[in-house]
């Protein structure tokens, strides 16, 4: 897949425009792109230059998501895929699979209330993705997290493609929260601002390290309680916000659009690419855990440890395995009964 940009199309206009090295062809794909996030990541993913091929998949709607986001005079051909018999199309030759497919929570639920429906959903794709591109970074942001990449690890396991290297809980959103909430309370430039997030993406599975954020701001305890409440509850604001009509959106696009360049920068050999994102880790005696990861040409080059963590956050921990040990359990099994 590595073509010198001066050989195609796409790396002449990349020239022109100042891209003096070699940039390789990387095709991505977003299943869902037709949905509430699945037509901003759209737009940013066409907007990022390590991008050559954009596929759009999804069950309805896809061909006028691609004839808007095509006409944008960047460096991607763009295509749409509608239906099943057309997903085999869209992940061929993938770098990177996307997955914002699925129902999004209304005031009330849980994301753990959207396992029925989106657990099915996930397991389709990703057989498929198994079938027509193993060797994809998958990016999975369908919900519930804690459960949808376990889910994924089993029917990957089952068709022999598991790699846990691939396999990624986007779990951006809550870091890009953090930082947000952070700067405002800390009165620094948000900008500037780096909170890992750790564990996993429901309620208090989310775990901010506001200990180890940057720059220093000592804010007192209740801040911290009140800034950790916020990142954790997050979602839910968004979903209260919204009323009935879906969850975060924008954000979450932006958020995945950040993890995806991320994931293609390591692809491609750039280095010191650090995110949280929901692995498979040994980090503590979960099977899935998220945490700092460094990624590389192969996906994750290494899973980063906790680093020193407050007694707060100590208690965050210990009480958050219950849930997140239980919602992984939950997708394994899913995975192998049906
Ligand atoms: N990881 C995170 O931080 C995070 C953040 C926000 C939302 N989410 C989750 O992302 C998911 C999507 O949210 P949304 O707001 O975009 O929902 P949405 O309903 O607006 O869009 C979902 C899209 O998925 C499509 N879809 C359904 N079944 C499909 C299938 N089998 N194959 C391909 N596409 C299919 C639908 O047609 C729709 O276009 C939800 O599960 C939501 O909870 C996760
Ligand atoms: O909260 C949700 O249901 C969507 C997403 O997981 C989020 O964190 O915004």
């Amino acid at each position: 897949m590595f073509r010198s940009v001066a050989r195609s199309a796409a790396g002449k206009n990349l020239l022109r425009r100042g891209y003096a090295t070699a940039v390789p062809e990387r095709k991505v794909a977003v299943l869902g792109a037709a949905g509430g996030i699945g037509q901003p990541l759209a737009l940013l993913m066409k907007l990022n230059p390590l991008v050559s091929q954009l596929a759009l998949y999804d069950i309805a709607n896809t061909p006028g998501v691609a004839a808007d986001v095509s006409h944008i005079n960047s460096r991607s051909e763009v295509a749409g895929y509608v239906g099943e018999e057309q997903l085999g199309k869209a992940l061929e030759g993938c770098d990177v699979v996307i997955i914002p497919a699925g129902v999004p929570r209304k005031p009330g639920m849980t994301r753990d209330d959207l396992f029925n429906i989106n657990a099915g959903i996930v397991k389709g794709l990703c057989s498929a993705i198994a079938k027509y591109c193993p060797n994809a970074l998958v990016n999975m942001i369908s919900n519930p997290v804690n459960s949808t990449v376990p889910i994924a690890a089993e029917v990957f396991k089952k068709a022999g493609t598991y790699d846990e290297k691939k396999l990624f809980g986007v779990t951006t959103l809550d870091v890009v929260r953090a930082k947000t909430f952070y700067a405002g309370k800390a009165k620094v430039n948000v900008a500037d601002v780096n909170v890992p997030v750790v564990g996993g993406h429901a309620g208090i599975t989310i775990l901010p390290l506001f200990s180890q954020a940057t720059p220093k701001a000592n804010l007192p305890e209740e801040d911290i309680k009140a800034l950790t409440k916020r990142t954790q509850d997050g979602g839910t604001e968004v979903v209260e916000a919204k009323a009935g009509k879906g969850s975060a959106t924008l954000s979450m696009a932006y958020a995945g659009a950040i993890f995806a360049d991320a994931c293609l920068k390591g692809l491609n050999g750039v280095p010191d690419v650090v995110e949280c994102s929901f692995v498979q880790s040994t980090v503590t005696e979960l099977p899935f855990f998220a945490s700092k990861v460094r990624l590389g040409k192969n996906g994750v080059e290494e899973v980063l440890g906790l680093g020193p963590l407050s007694e707060y956050e100590k208690e965050g921990l210990e009480s958050l395995k219950p849930e997140l040990k239980s919602s992984i359990e939950k997708g394994i099994k899913f995975a192998n009964q049906s």
